[in-house]
């Protein structure tokens, strides 16, 4: 047994367990270690736990998985806490190129305590599918348009599309959407954790172009996004169907630390 320092932050409600990994302490193989940590009532609790590490040629590598123990595809919100994680640290100063699973990261801090811009992969595929559009921004995303979302039955609903063909297998990140003001509110069921998240950046990401698909809106746009834990302000080009200079925008906060042993 050994006793493991551990850090708790949180991105707009998104919240993750870190482990400054560069001395290759945690077994990233271990996932029944991961879904133990991340579990509410028997461990320390999370949506999901980063490893911060060494790589060559960037300022650290992003490892991160799901609650359920497995590796997931990218977090937008836990990109932004490790690079404030990061900073924490002393290993950055207020801009970071990290390396993470869909590649490098740009990322700056703002003057405005804890907010952080996250450059995001371009997106040059948005399918539709019914009313729903599918892609990629890092994560799989399913985006889908309801009245009354406030009431809506984001678990039960989000559930059974994560569960359904062609999905079941791999699974999907569900988010839904309503207009509201000069931009949008939206609650996701997340894959890996099977719940509804207070926020998910790759998904606020998604459902932001694919607004704007929808609209047909052209050029340098900003949409201000609305999720259950706080806000998040979405950057993008728009040419045709490829979208670039795409940026996640919002709070990344330190919460608490402590020590486990295991
Ligand atoms: N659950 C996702 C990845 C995590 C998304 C995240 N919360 C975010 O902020 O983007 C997956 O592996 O599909």
């Amino acid at each position: 047994m050994n006793t493991h320092i551990f850090y708790k932050y949180q991105g707009a409600g998104n919240d993750f367990i870190v482990f400054d990994n560069r001395n290759g302490a945690f077994d990233a193989n271990n996932a029944d270690l991961v879904r133990r940590l991340c579990d509410r009532r028997f461990g320390i609790g999370g949506d999901g736990l980063m490893l911060l590490q060494q790589v060559e040629g960037y300022d650290f590598e992003m490892v991160y998985f799901n609650a359920d123990g497995r590796e997931g595809s990218m977090c937008g919100n836990g990109g932004r806490c490790i690079v404030a994680f990061a900073q924490d640290l002393g290993i950055i100063g207020s801009e970071t190129d990290f390396l993470a699973v869909d590649g490098v990261h740009h990322a700056r801090m703002h003057d405005t305590v804890g907010w952080i811009s996250l450059k995001m992969v371009d997106v040059s595929e948005i399918r539709e599918e019914g009313d729903a559009y599918l892609l990629n921004t890092g994560s799989p995303h399913y985006v889908k348009q309801v009245v009354g979302l406030d009431t809506y039955p984001v678990v039960e609903a989000g559930r059974h599309i994560r569960y359904s063909n062609p999905f079941s297998k791999e699974g999907i990140n569900v988010n839904f959407v309503e207009a509201e003001g000069d931009g949008y509110y939206v609650r996701t069921y997340e894959r890996g954790v099977e719940d509804e998240t207070l926020a998910c950046g790759t998904g606020a990401t998604a459902v932001a172009l694919a607004m704007a698909k929808l609209n047909k809106v052209e050029g340098q746009v900003e949409t201000p996004i609305r999720v259950a834990g706080g806000r998040l302000n979405i950057r993008f080009t728009k040419t045709a169907d490829r979208f670039t200079e795409v940026f996640l925008e919002g709070p990344a906060e330190f919460v608490f630390k402590g020590e486990i042993t295991w």
